[in-house]
């Protein structure tokens, strides 16, 4: 497998207090990373970097982020703009808030396509359709010509995801993506993001609490506590066998996905 991310190393810090300390890993091509852990142990800190998404507080300290032989971290604004979105997309738990009320679905992703790429408005609405098919939506005109109030929250959220795949970027890193839905919902996300490295071998970092969700997703996981990875290794290994007692603690209560 080759690798598609690495992580060397990297300590990152906000106003100077340590968030990550020494993590080192890699993202395989075509593989879905889940990183577990309790909340503030480092988690959307880790994918936030790759971006250059830690804000004014926030900085890497030392180690590399590596993609196509370039320091993540080491980029200039407009350098990382032609990278994010393009190649690496992210999603947040919250990806159809973003849309603004008074234009519909449709035009929205036209006007977001259309800043990484030239591209028509015939050919997106046909490039558009055919991607949400791909992925699962029955009615893909219908949802472009809508409204985002018209949408429920979960379609919102499922069309938020959607549209991060529009310039199909070779890495998704997911941050909570399915916290704010409820179950039935979370399955359909679940499914939808399980589509997407099936149609396009996306590689992929989500970050969760759901365990059920990592369950179902993860090639591999990451488990993070106080800013370091206390454990690493394929999804069927850390629940058989997990080799920490904080993973053990964290596996204790995995709820079921429920249909
Ligand atoms: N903008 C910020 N300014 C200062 N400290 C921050 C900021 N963002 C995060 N932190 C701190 O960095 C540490 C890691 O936070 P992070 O959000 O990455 O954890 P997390 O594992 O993703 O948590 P959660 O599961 O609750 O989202 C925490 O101690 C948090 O308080």
């Amino acid at each position: 497998m080759a690798e598609i991310l690495s992580y060397e190393q990297v300590d990152i810090c906000y106003n100077g207090v340590p968030a990550v300390k020494d993590v080192s890993f890699a993202l395989q091509k075509s593989e879905i990373l889940v990183i577990a852990g309790e909340s503030g142990s480092g988690k959307s800190t880790l994918i936030r970097a790759a971006m250059g998404l830690l804000g004014k507080q926030g900085q890497v300290t030392r180690g590399d982020i590596w993609y196509q032989g370039r320091n993540l971290p080491d980029l200039s604004r407009r350098e990382l703009r032609r990278i994010c979105g393009a190649k690496i997309g992210m999603i947040f738990q919250n990806a159809g808030a973003s849309f603004c009320p008074n234009r519909t679905v449709g035009k929205q992703l036209y006007e977001s396509l259309k800043a990484h790429e030239p591209i028509t408005k015939e050919a997106f609405y046909r490039k558009a359709e055919v991607q949400m098919k791909k992925l699962g939506f029955s009615d893909a005109k219908g949802i472009l010509d809508s409204y985002p109030f018209e949408l429920s929250g979960g379609m919102q959220q499922r069309v938020g995801i959607a549209a991060a795949m529009l310039p199909e970027p070779e890495i998704l890193l997911a941050d909570e993506p399915t916290s704010a839905l409820d179950v039935y919902i979370q399955k359909q996300v679940v499914e939808e993001l399980l589509m997407i490295r099936r149609e396009y071998g996306t590689s992929m970092i989500l970050v969760t609490h759901n365990l059920a969700v990592a369950r179902r997703m993860a090639d591999r996981m990451l488990i993070m506590k106080d800013g370091q990875i206390v454990e690493q290794g394929s999804v069927a290994q850390i629940f058989a066998h997990p080799a920490c007692a904080y993973t053990r603690q964290l596996l204790a209560a995995v709820p079921e996905l429920r249909r």
